[in-house]
């Protein structure tokens, strides 16, 4: 039998930066390699899942896109909230799994929420039940290069202190900033996605933040629509987990005060909300009129559009959305919308009423 330890990529990023994106055009270049993909999402619904379960695996043909078992097409799900604080409850077991199939496994993929912190999950591969038999390949941080470039993240907290200075409470939250920094120092490999946005004097700039922020070792790669060879992603052989107690964050003195356990994710909501059929350009316009209004980072899901035989999804980063028809509904599938909404001091009730004025009645 062999000894050699399961390599593991962790692939971080904030919301929508294009993690699945990446991680589908991955799975696309498995080529007989088998590759189990465990997927963490923040909002209610698990629409990277979905989605990468559709994505043809060519060593799995039995499987039905539509189930939503654990393990189906190599796809595991944790429960939804944060990886990074569901560590001894979700990913353990999970991974205990894996490993009691290693025999079957090549690699594993592991796609973080947009919230989460790498390092926590990183240090579960010291524990022994994991050390033994898995290594981190390399922790890829993927960085929506638009979104760098627009501010968002190092240059205009302004959003962000408004709503400090709407709630108090919210005195010691991490900005976007932190979040950003914190992932990146995780990084064995930083990958800036939307290269076709960015041009020449914006990718710099980009580039300039980047560099500030990771070590001179850390390679930069800049990748459009997640199209990249899988050797420069898998294979680098980091064992991260070795390093990673020596990483800086702006999170490690929160796990320290047993009573106050402040995570990343605190201050922002996600809400699930679910319509019937609707008229899909009145949805979109309505969402794009929510995020102008609300402190809305992400927009997605799926839609039911009257008349339409197909299934529509819905990704919104930022002012940008886009939609796309992906598969047929299924005979026995119930045909309804549903969209989950992340950001901050989100009022549910008021946005589900808003979005069901796109409904068709
Ligand atoms: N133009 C362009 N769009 C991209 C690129 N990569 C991703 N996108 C789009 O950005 C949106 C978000 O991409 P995802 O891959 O779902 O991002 P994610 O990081 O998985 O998002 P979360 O699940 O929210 O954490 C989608 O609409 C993608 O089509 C790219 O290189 N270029």
């Amino acid at each position: 039998m062999q000894l050699n330890k399961i390599p593991a990529t962790v692939v971080t990023g904030f919301l929508g930066s294009g993690k699945t994106t990446l991680l589908s055009n991955i799975l696309k270049q498995a080529n007989g390699k088998r590759i189990a993909v465990i997927v963490n999402e923040f909002g209610e619904l698990d629409i990277d899942a979905d989605l990468l379960r559709s994505c043809p695996l060519e060593c799995e043909d039995e499987a039905t896109p539509e189930s939503s078992n654990n393990g189906e097409n190599g796809v595991y799900e944790l429960a939804n909230g944060c990886i990074c604080c569901t560590v001894e409850e979700e990913f353990l077991p999970v991974m205990k799994e894996l490993v009691a199939r290693r025999d079957d496994i090549d690699h594993i993929l592991i796609e973080t929420s947009g919230l989460a912190l790498p390092k926590p999950l990183v240090q579960a591969f010291n524990w022994p039940e994991i050390k033994a038999h898995c290594t981190v390949d390399s922790v890829i941080t993927v960085i929506d290069g638009p979104a760098v470039a627009d501010g968002r993240f190092a240059h205009n907290p302004d959003q962000v202190e408004q709503q400090r200075k709407a709630d108090e409470s919210l005195d010691h939250d991490p900005s976007l900033q932190e979040l950003l920094e914190d992932q990146l120092s995780s990084a064995d490999l930083i990958v800036v996605s939307k290269n076709d946005l960015l041009d020449e004097a914006t990718r710099k700039s980009v580039d300039n933040t980047v560099r500030g922020r990771v070590p001179e070792e850390v390679k930069i790669i800049h990748v459009s629509d997640g199209e990249i060879a899988s050797e420069l992603i898998m294979g680098l052989e980091s064992a991260t987990e070795d390093r990673i107690g020596h990483v800086h964050t702006h999170h490690d003195h929160h796990h320290d005060h047993g009573h106050h356990h402040k995570h990343a994710h605190d201050d922002f909501d996600s809400v699930s909300l679910q319509l019937g059929s609707v008229d899909s350009d009145k949805l979109i316009a309505i969402i794009k009129e929510l995020i102008a209004e609300h402190t809305i980072f992400r927009a997605k899901g799926f839609a039911s559009v009257a008349d339409k035989p197909m299934r529509q999804v819905i990704q919104g980063v930022g002012q940008r959305i886009e939609s796309y028809f992906d598969r047929l509904w299924q005979h026995d599938e119930e045909r309804s919308s549903r969209i989950v909404l992340i950001g901050k001091g989100l009022d549910e009730a008021l946005l589900l009423s808003a979005l069901k004025q796109a409904e068709i009645s």
